[in-house]
């Protein structure tokens, strides 16, 4: 065990990958976001519906602050990510990054080869001394390809341009070319809204085989993916959280009236 090892194991690991204390956001003078008390467990796929506008993307970029590049964002409370607050002044926005892993709707790969789009990030933070995966290049390429269940499609055309990928194929290699540096957590706002069922299908395994190792944050207009998709599940409304609960016990016994009108479809 290498010292590095020893010490980590020293550390307590946190049972709340992220844990939300009164954040309140606003856009200029408009709040979009009220008293959110929020809690995800650490190692599981936690989803997030409501109604367009409620607030769900905006919780998400303010979990790896990228809401604080537009200079009208103003935020009180607090989020710990692994049990550090990332609003302390004292926390680095590479730091953030490196936990905080985004994969977005419209997948993003660099108009530059599968294999550089993996170790792109890698060697950014590799040169910050951080802790950051050791293998050798090719290591880490096959490693991350593998882990999205990519390798065995791609590994022949590892030079090829990645946005000649299918959106399918794009999307896992975003979520590959998070993995080098060791994110804690994965945060997807709506991966699946470009892809069609049978994309959507893979991703969604990609989910399940991800889930134990990260913690999974996934923003979902797709009641039925939320269902299939996630172990606990997070309904908000206006700014507000409304429900959080296990996934099957919100679908089958929502506690709360505005819950189980968006489950029925009605409203939003
Ligand atoms: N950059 C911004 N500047 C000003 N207002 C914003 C900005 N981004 C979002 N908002 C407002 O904040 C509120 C919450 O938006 P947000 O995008 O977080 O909702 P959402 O639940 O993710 O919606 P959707 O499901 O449509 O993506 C909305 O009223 C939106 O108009």
């Amino acid at each position: 065990m290498t010292a590095v090892q020893a010490a980590a194991l020293q550390q307590p690991v946190p049972e709340y990958a992220i844990d939300t204390k009164k954040l309140n956001l606003w856009y200029g003078t408009f709040q979009a976001l009220y008293d959110v008390d929020l809690r995800v467990r650490q190692g599981m796929i936690t989803s997030m519906i409501g109604p367009s506008g409620c607030g769900k993307s905006t919780y998400l970029r303010s979990v790896n602050r990228i809401n604080e590049r537009l200079g009208y964002v103003r935020i009180e409370g607090s989020i710990d990510v692994m049990g550090q607050n990332i609003y302390d002044p004292g926390v680095e926005l590479i730091q953030v990054r490196k936990q905080v892993g985004m994969v977005f709707q419209r997948p993003n790969p660099l108009p530059i080869s599968i294999r550089d789009n993996i170790l792109f990030s890698h060697r950014l933070h590799a040169k910050g001394g951080g802790d950051v995966h050791q293998g050798t290049a090719d290591e880490i390429v096959e490693e991350s390809l593998r882990t999205v269940l990519l390798w065995d499609k791609v590994k022949d055309r590892l030079k090829r341009k990645a946005t000649e990928l299918s959106l399918e194929e794009q999307q896992k290699l975003c979520i590959a070319r998070l993995l080098p540096v060791k994110p804690k957590l994965l945060l997807m706002d709506e991966p699946c809204s470009a892809l069609d069922p049978k994309g959507t299908e893979a991703v969604e395994e990609l989910l399940w085989e991800l889930r134990g190792q990260y913690t999974i944050l996934i923003v979902t207009h797709n009641m039925a993916q939320a269902r299939r998709a996630s172990e606990e599940c997070i309904f908000m409304l206006m700014g507000k959280v409304v429900e959080h609960a296990l996934t099957e016990q919100m679908f089958v016994t929502p506690l709360h009236k505005e819950t189980s009108d968006y489950i029925e479809g009605r409203y939003g």
